[in-house]
């Protein structure tokens, strides 16, 4: 059975899933609890839950997978802590509540992984962050680095300053967004229904569950309605946030965060929730997203040695290998590897600027810090980074 046969839109079937094993394989999840889900439909932060999700998470960590928290829910604590019965219309009381809720979120979660000696961070950032190309890297860099270190990063949207999104309530696309950012392998996300229904089971008691979609497939946008109460995004917010993450080679999970033990039985494998696939595996993703780059920032020449390297051994390209940098690109672009006599071999994201390329050029990596007084990485393209032409 091809790959789009087997993930054809399927409501009903109770044919085990091929693609489950995906997230057996996952290393690197972002989790997203929705607020409904969070405060219990808006009565305040429901401790017990967070409670079970978090022994979740740790459990999943000690099994070496790295994990991302997004976490909505500061606007409907904070309107539990301010007495507010509805939620505000205008956008300064949306996000002062915000301000106030996320004091107790992060609280929360801080005093949750700590009874498992496990460290959070607190990271808010805005969809414009991760439009920025500098923010953006910089955004990755802090993400990666809490990851080595073991820290949850637990994200929020950062409501002071963004106003789109407090109004429609979108965690879902920033989930997706840190998704690509750190090049998740499962975004799964929890909220208050069993998964994605071929309508809202809220207005129609006879939806059936979708258990396994190709997240690109156009007839979801049509059974994805809006949200509830609390003024959130709803499953269209899911849907294209599942859409987003294909991009990058992410699979997504919409499941319930009330299912006991739910992250434990999707590691598993077991068929819960909705699946929603992306097209290509993450590698793969990358490599045709880097192919497609017509305009490239600058170039490096390689030696003999690294040109063999690269395309017999499908190294990553060391600074010690490379003749000529010329260009003007900064770290994260995309540039071009060619040969001695000016051939294009390969194409990567580059890990430092052109000025330090230039200074690292033909020197073994353990002297990257001596010369420029830090470390990104020791390769100059990681070859994930890299295709080869
Ligand atoms: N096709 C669908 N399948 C499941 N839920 C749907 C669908 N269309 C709309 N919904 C609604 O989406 C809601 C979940 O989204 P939302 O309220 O934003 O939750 P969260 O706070 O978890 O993000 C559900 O409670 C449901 O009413
Ligand atoms: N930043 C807001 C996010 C709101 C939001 O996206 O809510 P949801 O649709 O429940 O994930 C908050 O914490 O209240």
């Amino acid at each position: 059975m091809s790959h789009a046969d087997s993930t054809s839109i399927n409501a009903g079937s109770t044919t085990v899933s091929s693609q489950r094993h995906r997230l057996q394989r996952a290393k690197r999840w972002v989790v997203k609890i929705g607020s409904a889900l969070l405060t219990d439909n808006g009565q305040g932060l429901d401790q017990a839950a967070m409670a079970a999700w978090v022994e979740q998470m740790v459990a999943l960590k000690a099994q070496g997978i790295e994990l991302i928290l997004v976490s909505s829910g500061a606007v409907a604590e904070g309107m539990v802590r301010m007495g507010l019965r509805a939620r505000p219309d205008s956008v300064p009381e949306l996000q002062a509540c915000a301000a106030i809720g996320q004091m107790g979120l992060v609280q929360a979660y801080e005093t949750h992984f700590r009874q498992h000696q496990v460290r959070t961070a607190q990271v808010l950032l805005t969809h414009d962050d991760l439009s920025d190309r500098k923010r953006y890297l910089n955004a990755r860099s802090t993400l990666r680095t809490l990851m080595n270190w073991g820290v949850i990063a637990v994200i929020n949207e950062n409501d002071t300053v963004a106003t789109d999104e407090i109004r429609f309530g979108d965690n879902d696309t920033l989930a997706a967004l840190v998704a690509n950012l750190v090049e998740a392998d499962a975004l799964i996300i929890l909220t208050d229904q069993d998964g994605m229904f071929d309508r809202d089971p809220r207005h129609d008691p006879t939806a059936v569950l979708l258990p396994e979609v190709q997240a690109t497939d156009a007839r979801l946008l049509k059974m994805a309605g809006g949200g509830g109460a609390l003024g959130r995004g709803g499953m269209i917010t899911k849907v294209r946030a599942a859409r987003l993450a294909a991009r990058s080679g992410c699979a997504t999970v919409i499941a319930s965060g009330r299912g006991e033990n739910i992250l434990q039985r999707l590691k598993q494998g077991d068929v819960l929730g909705t699946l929603l696939l992306p097209e290509q595996d993450r590698l793969a993703a990358r490599k045709q997203w880097l192919a497609g780059h017509l305009q490239v920032a600058g170039q490096v020449q390689l030696d003999a040695g690294a040109v063999a390297a690269l395309r017999q051994g499908h190294r990553s390209l060391l600074p010690v290998g490379v003749t000529a940098v010329s260009g003007n690109f900064q770290r994260g672009e995309v540039i071009a590897c060619v040969d001695e006599s000016g051939e294009q071999i390969a194409l990567g994201l580059v890990n430092y600027c052109a000025d330090e390329a230039r200074r690292i050029a033909g020197q073994a990596s353990e002297r990257i810090e001596a010369i420029l007084g830090y470390v990104d990485a020791p390769e100059l393209i990681h070859r994930d980074n890299m295709v080869l032409i």
